[in-house]
């Protein structure tokens, strides 16, 4: 447990649960899209709807007969993805599949998709490749929901993937006119905090614009065509650094690389900056803030964020680790706490095995309210941001107040 005599948090007892990603046919299925399933759906919707239900069982088949039909059709396209594509094959066919399934969320969905063309553009992706991935997509589904697959519901597919295709390819166009496709940032910083966390910090060879709150996608030179996200763990700074929080995970080739190969001097490239994990000036509101793990990083930088705009508002910050030494930010954080009143650091640990495995996080975050007046941000683990927003609008915190990038962010967005 943090030691709350040293550092003056308050520390929290909790327990850990398993980390871990989501199912890739079944992405997100939390409170909010309880609450969006509440509202009856399109007609398109409820043929699409049906017809993923009806590939779950076999996702696995039909995402390789995807990609099967894609390179067959279209050998040209297979150099836009990575060598190896094992780990990384079902990330596009999840991404469309998932934008498929929240058709009716318009503006939502519009944001998550122009996000998505405009991160297609580092890929080498044109407006001509999207009929070719359109045609594998409804030859993979004719051919495992054959049993749902009538013509009003490849009517519904392909009205949904022209709708899905326009908008990412609009976005894609726009952004041409005033961005490049990627930026190449070499490694000016490179901090160990733990034997499997570094605190990387990048200069770009161009200006970055961003915002505080948002993530990118990474390439590094050793694993070349393979994409990972991270949030900027800073908000943007005068003198144009980034600065990410990497674990380096098992079998994660991208964090392993970054956090035990790189060195200052190594040139990496990143992607454009994407999410809505912002915060909204327009409002005094306090701010409650829930990061686990290295979920901590855009936390910071929301922060940061609220500094830089020199308002005062309440700032509560939950950082949760499934060990005291995990807290590999923890001293940054404090020294934050000391220059800012109305920022509060509280720290969750679960340091003894006989803690529950899922929820414990959420139900400290719990006992400390009430948080109803507050927007809430989320950060972490899967498990640890679908229990929290759970948890949070069971105590009255509503939906719209909860961000995370969950579901329209890292975990479902196309990785080649
Ligand atoms: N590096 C970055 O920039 C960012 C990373 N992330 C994500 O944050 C996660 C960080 O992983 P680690 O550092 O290994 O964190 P971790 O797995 O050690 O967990 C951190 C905290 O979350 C809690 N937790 C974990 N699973 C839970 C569950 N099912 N229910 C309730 N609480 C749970 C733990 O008890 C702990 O307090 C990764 O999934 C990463 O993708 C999210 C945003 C930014």
């Amino acid at each position: 447990m943090a030691d709350s005599r040293r550092n003056g948090t308050r520390p929290v007892r909790s327990g850990a649960g398993p980390s871990g990603n989501s199912p890739a046919w079944s992405a997100g299925r939390g409170t909010l899209d309880r609450i969006m399933d509440a509202k009856p759906p399109s007609p398109d919707a409820f043929l699409i709807r049906r017809t993923l239900q009806e590939i779950a069982p076999i996702a696995d088949k039909a995402t390789s007969y995807f990609y099967a039909l894609l390179f067959v059709r279209h050998p040209e396209l297979r150099d836009l993805f990575p060598v190896a594509m094992d780990t990384q094959r079902d990330r596009l066919l999840k991404a469309l599949l998932t934008a498929a399934e929240r058709m009716d969320d318009t503006a939502g969905l519009t944001a998550y998709l122009s996000g998505l063309g405009r991160g297609h553009r580092k890929y080498g992706t044109r407006a001509e490749h999207y009929p070719a991935v359109g045609e594998a997509l409804l030859g993979a589904l004719a051919r495992y929901a054959a049993p749902v697959w009538t013509p009003q519901t490849e009517a519904a597919w392909v009205r949904t993937y022209t709708a899905i295709s326009q908008i990412m390819i609009d976005a894609a166009a726009a952004d041409e006119r005033k961005a490049p496709a990627s930026w190449y940032a070499e490694v000016v910083g490179h901090d160990r905090r733990t034997s499997d966390v570094a605190v990387i910090t990048l200069r770009p060879d161009q200006p970055y614009p961003f915002v505080a709150g948002q993530y990118t996608t990474v390439e590094t030179p050793w694993w070349p065509r393979i994409w990972r996200h991270y949030s900027f763990a800073a908000a943007p700074r005068d003198d144009g650094l980034l600065t990410f929080h990497i674990r380096a995970i098992p079998a994660g080739w991208v964090s392993s690389a970054l956090v035990h190969r790189a060195v200052p001097g190594d040139v990496i490239r990143l992607g454009p900056p994407t999410g809505s994990m912002t915060v909204d000036h327009s409002t005094d509101d306090g701010l409650l803030c829930l990061g686990g793990g290295t979920g901590i990083a855009p936390i910071k930088a929301l922060v940061e964020d609220v500094v830089q705009h020199g308002r005062s508002r309440d700032v509560e910050v939950f950082y949760g680790a499934r060990h005291t030494h995990d807290l590999y930010d923890l001293d940054t954080m404090l020294a934050m706490q000391r220059e800012h009143p109305w920022l509060s650091i509280r720290t969750v640990v679960c340091d003894t095995p006989r803690d529950a495995l899922t929820g414990p996080f959420p139900e400290a975050v719990r006992r400390h309210g009430p948080w109803e007046a507050y927007d809430a941000y989320l950060s972490g683990p899967p498990g640890m941001v679908r229990s929290s927003v759970d948890t949070l609008v069971r105590i009255g915190v509503p939906a719209h107040r909860i961000r995370h990038d969950l579901g329209h962010g890292p975990l479902v967005t196309v990785e080649h």
